[in-house]
């Protein structure tokens, strides 16, 4: 089915887009259509003739050759930043200077000095600032806030989140693998990683207990794959397990070891809370533990499942023999909100729900509530320099801009 196209208002909040990038189409140019309040108006380009087939494929009106002439355009009042990760603080900075609201991509920045620097501007507390947010895309989704409302942080005994892509997807030249522009897995895919876990806690890690990279051929600066494991409040374990060139998980290893993981599995996320005593006062003991395992929480609308897992067993009140060991699961999806008065389809993306929320901001609406603010942002850059240190990796470079 395609999305419907919502006639547009007047008061329209007009986008421009910076660079004709890969993920624009789904990120906002799609949504957009089905927004009354969005027109996606201009593209700005380092190379005008891609702008131009760009816009003409997209249906974009206005082309820009430099990214300035698309700052000084007045016709544009939010900007979508989805640069190479490198270059996302000196636009946002020079954006939100030119007074334009600003959709960045995540990362928000290369690095915690750029962050900080980034949502601590002057600017941003001056009366009615423009709107900055960091596009964490699967946590505007009905599916994910559904999840966490499942248990509380200080209730988990472990988490663990696993990401592939497998290799040969991203070309070894991509930007992703680029250590000047910020690349990295840990800023790709493990920037989602490990952000569930810092949601799922609701609480920041207190140490990174461990940090392997797999490191790019290419460059040992770039870590390919990453493996995490974090101490938070308490004492529970997080990991992250992310591969943006993942290889083998196939049938005789002996053969394909090598060949590009196709199947390693869709992003899922496993919390497993502590065991926990439900025994009436006369009876036998009755422990149980329950675990969340969600898959796909990175694209939801395509297809999902979040699954409650309880493990029961029964022991007499004072004797280590088992009576009785049983396990109840349950499937819960969520493809909109379930509350009465909520805004969204079925068909929404994450990407829709995020634009919904964006435009609330804008036009200082309440909105379904979830957002990503400031210090949020920052926090996150600060535990990805973490890893990058346990890791043994530089950090990510810091721009020639920095304020
Ligand atoms: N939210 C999500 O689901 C996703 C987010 N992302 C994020 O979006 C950003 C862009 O990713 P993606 O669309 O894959 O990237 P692309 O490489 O497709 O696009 C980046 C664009 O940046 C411009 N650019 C400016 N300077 C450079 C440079 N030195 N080298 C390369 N490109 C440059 C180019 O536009 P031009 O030449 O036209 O000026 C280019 O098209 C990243 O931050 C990434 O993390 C990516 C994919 C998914
Ligand atoms: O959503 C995503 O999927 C593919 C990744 O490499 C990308 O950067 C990320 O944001």
């Amino acid at each position: 089915m395609s999305p419907p196209v919502a006639p547009k208002k007047e008061n329209a909040i007009r986008f421009g887009l910076f660079g004709a990038s890969w993920i624009a189409p789904n990120a906002i140019i799609g949504p957009s259509r089905s927004h009354p309040e969005v027109i996606v108006a201009a593209i700005a380009s380092r190379d005008k003739s891609k702008a131009q087939a760009y816009a003409k494929k997209h249906g974009i009106p206005i082309v820009h050759d430099s990214y300035e002439a698309l700052l000084a355009d007045s016709t544009i009042t939010a900007v979508y930043i989805p640069l190479p990760n490198g270059l996302h603080y000196e636009w946002a900075v020079k954006s939100l200077k030119a007074g334009k609201h600003v959709l960045l991509e995540k990362p928000s920045t290369s690095n915690a000095i750029e962050a900080a620097s980034l949502f601590n501007l002057p600017l941003l507390s001056s009366p009615d600032p423009p709107v900055l947010l960091e596009a964490f895309h699967y946590r505007f989704h009905p599916a994910w806030q559904t999840f966490l409302s499942l248990f509380d942080g200080s209730d988990i005994a472990s988490a663990t989140v696993s990401q592939y892509l497998f290799a040969g997807f991203f070309p070894l030249d991509d930007i992703r693998f680029n250590y000047s522009l910020a690349g990295g897995t840990l800023m790709d895919f493990g920037t989602y990683a490990l952000s569930t876990l810092r949601q799922v806690f609701r609480a920041e890690p207190v140490s990174v207990i461990s940090a392997e990279p797999r490191k790019a051929a290419a460059d040992d600066r770039i870590d390919e794959a990453m493996r995490a494991t974090y101490e938070f409040p308490g004492g529970a374990k997080g990991s992250i397990e992310v591969d943006l060139q993942a290889r083998g998980g196939l049938p005789l290893p002996w053969l394909t070891a090598y060949w590009p993981g196709y199947f390693k599995g869709l992003p899922t996320i496993t919390v497993k809370l502590k065991e926990q005593d439900i025994s009436d006062s006369e009876g036998p003991s009755h422990v149980v533990q329950r675990a969340f395992v969600f898959t796909n929480y990175m694209m939801p609308t395509h297809w999902h499942r979040i699954e409650i897992i309880e493990q029961h067993t029964l022991h007499p009140p004072r004797g280590e023999k088992l009576i009785k060991k049983w396990t109840e699961k349950k499937t819960v999806k969520v493809y909109r909100w379930l509350e009465e008065g909520q805004v969204g389809e079925e068909w929404w993306s994450t990407y829709r729900y995020q634009l919904e929320e964006f435009v609330n901001r804008v036009k200082k609406r309440e909105g379904s509530g979830v957002w990503i603010d400031s210090k949020d942002s920052i926090k996150q850059l600060e535990m990805i320099d973490a890893t990058y240190l346990k890791a043994g990796l530089p950090l990510r470079p810091t721009s020639t801009a920095l304020e």
